[in-house]
């Protein structure tokens, strides 16, 4: 089990107690997932934005401590996140509690609410996206995965990047929802790295998205991380 430690930045907190900062100092994060980006990847983003220590443990795929660890996880599943201890389970909950703690999650409970709903309109499009993969993982024939492609991915895939597209041009600061980064933009910029790394997203078709992953991407307090994280397909 490889353990990487992020190093915290030194804390730019004004008017806040020495009881309230020693509290917050204080906290030990532990987000345990495999060792991809997948279901933890936005949360390990929403920690390095934060500047906020956490250890970020990776399971290797098919390392024999899983098996045991998965009957102490809540779910039988992870990603899990600890918090001095308590267990949270599920990526969008635990996305959603570091997002909220860290300011990441909008600003008003409107812009908290389309943050939700472009999240949402994620997991409807990656059901799609799945079912192609598997598709191509189970070894089907080239004639079913191009009917799974043409009819389900492609479609889904159409209507899902034309939203996008839509708050993109509406957009004033160039990110989904509200004037600075929220998870959605974590989010939907993870997924286009994936649709990216197996041949389902190009730049040069996308110049919306495309400017969005790399505004995501050079944001100062997470460009050092997206260069030395490892390098994953999903
Ligand atoms: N809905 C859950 C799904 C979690 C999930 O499917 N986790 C997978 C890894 S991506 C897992 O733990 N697989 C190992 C297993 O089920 O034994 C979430 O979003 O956290």
């Amino acid at each position: 089990m490889e353990k990487i430690f992020h190093k915290p930045r030194m804390l730019k907190i004004k008017r806040r107690s020495c009881l309230n900062l020693q509290k917050i100092w204080m906290v030990n994060y532990k987000l345990t997932y495999f060792d991809t980006r997948g279901l933890a990847e936005a949360s390990r983003q929403v920690f390095h934005l934060a500047g906020v220590k956490f250890e970020d443990v990776r399971i290797p795929f098919g390392d024999p401590s899983w098996e045991k660890l998965k009957k102490k996880t809540p779910f039988g599943q992870i990603p899990v996140l600890s918090v001095d201890g308590f267990e949270i389970p599920q990526s969008m909950a635990i996305l959603r509690y570091l997002s909220r703690k860290f300011g990441f999650a909008g600003k008003t409970p409107e812009e908290e609410a389309w943050v939700d709903a472009i999240v949402d309109q994620f997991k409807d499009y990656i059901v799609s996206f799945r079912q192609l993969i598997v598709a191509v993982r189970e070894k089907k024939s080239v004639d079913e995965i191009e009917k799974i492609r043409k009819e389900i991915s492609d479609p889904a895939k159409e209507s899902y990047f034309k939203i996008l597209n839509g708050i993109l041009t509406k957009s004033k600061s160039g990110f989904l929802v509200g004037d600075s980064v929220t998870f959605a933009d974590l989010v939907v910029a993870d997924n286009l790295v994936t649709l990216e790394k197996n041949g389902e997203f190009n730049r040069s078709e996308q110049p919306k998205l495309t400017a969005l992953l790399e505004k995501v991407h050079n944001l100062p307090k997470l460009k050092k991380y997206i260069g030395s994280r490892p390098d994953t397909q999903f």
